[in-house]
């Protein structure tokens, strides 16, 4: 079980999961935590990461590192969402059962599940139904991670958790309009038209598909809330278990940023998924519930991009 001297190694400890798991670490007094950037460990090196972990020998992993985008950044890189997201997570996967480490957190996506699952969909829905195309790639990437995570805990008892987070927003999100997810897209949006005297803003596909939302706060906490108990089992959904049309999301950003303009739905972008609605009931029955309503957390995501705006990068994703 976790101590407050457990080793934990966050990988992606940079990304905006990883930050929000290593800002919780640290206010709760965890401070033995060990953790690398990308140009200082690539985890698509096998040998190198088999290296780290001979050489720190951490307590607990969590896997918050991997190659993600929005539904664009997934439909034009099919190779790297699925080939490099492979390699991430078979190398700290099979690094972490050599060492017999205590405690892995797997994170994968509410994406792992049919396009046309019943909803809301549960755990028992996975690999029912055949994947939205745009983000397949991604997908079973993530599902061979989830299986690899269920075949040790069989196999060997280990106590090896995989989270399903529903789609997630917050401080340290990618902001770049080609390849982030929805949210963040549209705070820059909304906010650069308003700079712009109220222009129109353009968004993507017909607004219909309906998403959920989870602010990546309560991420950290539910994986602290896992790290602190024994689950019963392999794959669990975290989510608000609550969602919205993309319609209706466009209308409350634009009403917290402030902008007055027209919104061009531009239908020759895709929809993917219609809706991704999570059933928390495991999770739920389990004690762990998100405490972060949207309307509060994209004010507090809006405001905290306002502070950042210097530092809004692009993202390459075939660099
Ligand atoms: N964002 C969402 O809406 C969402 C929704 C559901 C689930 N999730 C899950 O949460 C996890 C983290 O997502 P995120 O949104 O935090 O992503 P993110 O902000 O893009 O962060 C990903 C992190 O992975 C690291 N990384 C990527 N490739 C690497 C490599 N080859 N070697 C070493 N490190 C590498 C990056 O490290 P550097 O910064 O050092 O380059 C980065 O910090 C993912 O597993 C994702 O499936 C995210
Ligand atoms: C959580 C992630 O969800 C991703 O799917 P998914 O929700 O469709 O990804 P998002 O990119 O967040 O898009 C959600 C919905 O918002 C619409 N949308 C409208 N305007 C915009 C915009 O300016 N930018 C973006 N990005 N979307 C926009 C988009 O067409 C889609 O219907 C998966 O591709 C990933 O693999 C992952 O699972």
């Amino acid at each position: 079980m976790i101590t407050k001297d457990s080793k934990i190694y966050i990988a992606g400890h940079r990304g905006m999961v990883g930050s929000a798991v290593k800002r919780k670490l640290k206010n709760e007094g965890y401070e033995n935590l060990v953790y690398r950037t990308s140009s200082d460990l690539d985890l698509r090196n096998q040998q190198a990461v088999q290296g780290f972990f001979d050489q720190e020998k951490p307590d607990i992993v969590i896997d918050a590192a991997a190659r993600v985008g929005g539904i664009m950044a997934n439909k034009e890189y099919p190779w790297q969402f699925l080939y490099e997201n492979l390699e991430i997570q078979n190398n700290i996967i099979s690094s972490t059962h050599e060492q017999e480490v205590d405690k892995l957190i797997f994170l994968g996506s509410s994406c792992i599940y049919p396009k046309h699952a019943e909803q809301p969909m549960s755990e028992d829905s996975l690999l029912t139904g055949s994947l939205e195309p745009t983000n397949q790639w991604y997908a079973i990437a993530k599902i061979a991670g989830v299986k690899m995570v269920d075949a040790l805990r069989r196999q060997y008892d280990h106590d090896y958790v995989s989270l399903m987070p529903t789609n997630l927003y917050g401080p340290n999100d990618n902001f770049d309009l080609e390849t982030s997810h929805v949210l963040p897209a549209m705070i820059r949006k909304f906010h650069e038209a308003k700079e712009n005297g109220h222009a129109p803003v353009p968004l993507w596909g017909t607004g219909s598909p309906r998403r959920e939302f989870l602010h990546v706060n309560d991420v950290a906490d539910a994986v602290f809330f896992t790290l602190n108990n024994e689950m019963e089992y392999d794959l669990y959904n975290v989510g608000t278990g609550k969602d919205i049309s993309i319609k209706g999301l466009a209308l409350l950003v634009q009403e917290i940023v402030g902008h007055e303009g027209d919104i061009n739905w531009d239908t020759s972008k895709p929809d993917g998924t219609p809706r991704k609605l999570m059933d928390v009931s495991r999770m739920t029955e389990a004690g762990w519930t998100y405490n972060i309503e949207m309307e509060d957390g994209i004010r507090a995501t809006y405001e905290w991009f306002l502070e950042n705006l210097d530092e809004i990068k692009e993202v390459d994703i075939e660099s």
